[in-house]
């Protein structure tokens, strides 16, 4: 009723269930969630509200000594949490403040149709690490400097990249993103600055370079940290003069290119032996954005998760939609993430594939931890057997020993996998 009084269009609900579907079929901004509604949990109500692509602010309702339970909300993405009973004044100036928080964030959102609508990738960005970059973002965009970005693999450097086009001046051209350490260096000169006919054995036609299919738009150089000084001499004088020398060409051409690179390497301190040119440095690193590790802004790990699950239960249309359980998340918000948020996309991704409902729990996130460091080089060259019965066991133990999803990420059936342990122990005692 206060609410009401004060102009807001407050629609309620008795049970989780009515909850959810308001939520589905109204544009909701607030959720004000108490965590006891009759038999239903109201970590499960918020989860599944979460769940959704643009799920609402959510707000604890608890009571007195059930703190515990509140942060522990907290963790799971709600935003906030009240204490009953519920003093007048300070919801009124909670909830006034949340909506003007997110009144700011569809700022963000804009932000995020207009990279769906070039077809660039939302950027999950509910981290105030995160947030903090993109609002850097919107501010360099638009100059039309290079930049550089510094993160470890898998951090969501490309992404980045991809959202500074897309908001720059450049937008309607093209993107075209390169992986320097893939190529050898010949390879990667040509690559980049295209060669003449018979510059080299094979090359029957002349090619433009990189560079000119990016003129007019951007050109992403990733892991720049390992291009050669000779390399680095030809990318700084395309970044002064905006000119480049195609391979074996005498004649320079003129490019009109916004380069970004990336690099998961400390640049500055290469520089400083000498490894890597401080002029060429000095040239691309005039904006750095550096993004954190995933396990430095482990807000993000919630937020990606509930990403990544709206974009799967986007993907298979009307079947039952997934749910991650709040161990599940725990699981997930504990582990330290080496590989980033690429890492967390391959686990999500084989959670949804192995399942075996729609809900996923904890059992059902398999982090393969170990997965490098166990794999030993074997000592002669395997027969095709042998390859088989390694491959059984790795994947076995990735599952944990449950042979139904072994099975499946074998792409075999139940059955088959049983006879082939049967002779797989056999075949060798174990
Ligand atoms: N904020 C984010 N929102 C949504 N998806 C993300 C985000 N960050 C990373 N990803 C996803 O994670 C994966 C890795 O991201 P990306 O390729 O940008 O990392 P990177 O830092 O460039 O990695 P590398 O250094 O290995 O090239 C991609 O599939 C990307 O779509």
């Amino acid at each position: 009723m206060l609410l009401d009084k004060e102009g807001h269009n407050v629609t309620d609900a008795n049970t989780g269930e009515q909850a959810l579907a308001i939520v589905a079929e109204q544009h909701v901004d607030l959720v004000m969630l108490d965590m006891r509604l009759g038999r239903e949990n109201g970590l499960d109500i918020l989860s599944r509200i979460r769940a959704r692509g643009d799920h609402p602010e959510i707000v604890i309702i608890t009571a007195h000594g059930e703190v515990d339970e509140a942060v522990c909300a907290m963790k799971l993405g709600a935003y906030d949490y009240l204490v009953k009973p519920l003093a007048p004044d300070e919801l009124l100036i909670r909830v006034g403040k949340i909506l003007e928080k997110r009144a700011q964030s569809q700022e963000l959102m804009l932000l995020r149709e207009e990279a769906a609508r070039r077809h660039e990738p939302y950027v999950a960005s509910q981290s105030e690490a995160m947030r903090e970059i993109i609002r850097r973002v919107q501010r360099i965009a638009r100059q039309d400097m290079p930049v550089l970005i510094t993160g470890e693999t898998g951090a969501g450097k490309e992404v980045i990249a991809r959202l500074i086009h897309s908001l720059s001046t450049r937008a309607n051209k093209r993107f075209v993103a390169v992986n320097s350490c893939a190529l050898t260096e010949n390879l990667l000169d040509s690559e980049l600055f295209g060669h003449v006919r018979g510059a080299f054995t094979g090359a029957n036609t002349s090619q433009p370079g990189l560079f000119q299919e990016a003129d007019g738009g951007t050109l992403f150089l990733d892991e720049i940290g390992d291009v050669t000084q000779s390399l680095q001499a030809k990318l700084l004088r395309a970044l002064q003069e905006g000119e480049i020398r195609p391979v074996g060409s005498t004649k320079v051409a003129k490019v009109n290119v916004r380069v970004i690179a990336a690099t998961n390497r400390d640049l500055w301190t290469l520089s400083e032996t000498g490894e890597y040119r401080k002029d060429l440095l000095f040239r691309l690193g005039v904006i750095e954005i550096k993004i954190p590790p995933l396990r430095q802004r482990r807000d993000g790990i919630y937020a990606l998760t509930d990403f990544f699950l709206a974009r799967q239960n986007a993907k298979i249309g009307d079947e039952k939609p997934f749910e991650i359980t709040p161990r599940a998340r725990r699981k997930l918000y504990m582990y330290d993430w080496p590989g980033n948020v690429r890492e967390l996309t391959s686990v999500l991704e084989r959670s949804f594939a192995l399942a075996e409902g729609h809900v996923i729990d904890a059992e059902d996130i398999i982090i393969n931890q170990h997965a490098t460091d166990t794999y030993e080089e074997p000592a002669h060259d395997m027969s095709l057997h042998e390859v088989e019965v390694a491959h059984i066991r790795r994947v076995l133990s990735l599952c944990e020993g449950n042979q139904v999803k072994a099975s499946r990420l074998l792409g075999i059936s139940r059955s088959t996998l049983q006879r082939k342990l049967k002779f797989l122990n056999g075949f060798d005692g174990r």
